[in-house]
């Protein structure tokens, strides 16, 4: 099998747990090849409580780093933090342009430990732009609450018709993670493939070192629909991919935890990872 290649159009995390280097990490683990196009770099403040802060880049200094990654070819691709409507606009355009069909969105809007919305007016824009371009779109509770509109989402029910809307807004499948949020004794995320619902439950981990587990869900199901899964296939694989990952969670320092995204491929037989 020729080596798969993806992308991700994310955010930079310094600390290294979550954005792009998560991604990055989880496709090195998963077996395809990585890119990167960078959207905002974030930095924690240790002097402030490790507050994040975000760094947009210019949409001018985006479009070629796309321009690099699709003359390469792409067999993926995954979305995470989207610093400005100008990046979603762009991204929007080029899925067109090169007419790439596996499109993963991570509709990222919150840190984990901060409560404010990034870039609350990206939201609109990733509804109206991203969601009718999305093979699949990965929101957790607060994220599918949002795009759909509804009210706050406390029960299977409300993910169930979070997950209608957002599929009616054009995204093929949809994955409501309702990890550790949802008052449930499992971690239960629901898939909707505009037909049928599916839960996929694990063992919750009672951790806080949970830094990163959104992206690497995300691009655990990018590099399984590279090689060819399907997209209910690729997110069964990014299950067990993100609970192994949070099992193994570990102190960064005093402020934050992120996923192991290695733990995955040394624990989980090799003849899962076609
Ligand atoms: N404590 C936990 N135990 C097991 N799985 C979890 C836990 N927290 C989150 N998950 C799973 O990790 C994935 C990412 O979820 P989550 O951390 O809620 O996303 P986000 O980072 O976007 O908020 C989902 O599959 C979710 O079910
Ligand atoms: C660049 C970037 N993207 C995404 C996230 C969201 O991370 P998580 O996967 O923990 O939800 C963060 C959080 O710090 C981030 O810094």
């Amino acid at each position: 099998m020729s080596l798969k290649k993806t992308f991700t159009l994310a955010g930079s995390d310094s600390s290294g747990g979550a954005g792009l280097q998560a991604d990055l990490k989880t496709f090195q683990e998963l077996g395809v090849y990585g890119m990167s196009a960078i959207t905002s770099i974030v930095a924690m403040d240790p002097k402030n409580n490790w507050h994040h802060n975000v760094f947009p880049i210019d949409v001018k200094t985006v479009e070629p780093q796309l321009e690099t990654i699709l003359s390469v070819g792409i067999d993926a691709m995954k979305t995470g933090m989207l610093g400005s409507v100008d990046i979603i606009e762009l991204a929007a355009r080029k899925i067109d342009e090169y007419n790439l069909s596996k499109v993963v969105i991570d509709p990222v809007m919150v840190c984990k430990g901060e409560d404010e919305v990034l870039q609350p007016e990206n939201t609109d824009a990733m509804r109206e732009l991203l969601l009718p371009r999305a093979t699949v779109v990965t929101p957790n509770l607060f994220e599918a609450w949002q795009l759909a509109q509804t009210s706050p989402i406390k029960t299977i029910d409300d993910m169930k018709e979070a997950a209608v809307k957002i599929h009616e807004l054009g995204a093929k499948n949809v994955v409501i993670k309702g990890g550790k949020q949802l008052q449930h004794e499992k971690a239960v995320d629901l898939f909707y493939n505009g037909q049928s619902f599916r839960l996929l439950e694990s063992d919750k981990v009672d951790t806080t070192y949970n830094h990163g587990a959104g992206c690497t869900f995300a691009a655990a199901i990018t590099a399984q629909l590279a090689k060819g899964n399907t997209v209910e296939a690729a997110v069964i694989v990014a299950k067990d991919f993100v609970h192994a990952a949070i099992e193994h969670g570990f102190k960064l320092n005093q402020f934050v935890g992120p996923v192991m995204h290695g733990a995955y491929t040394r624990f989980v037989s090799k003849e899962q990872l076609s």
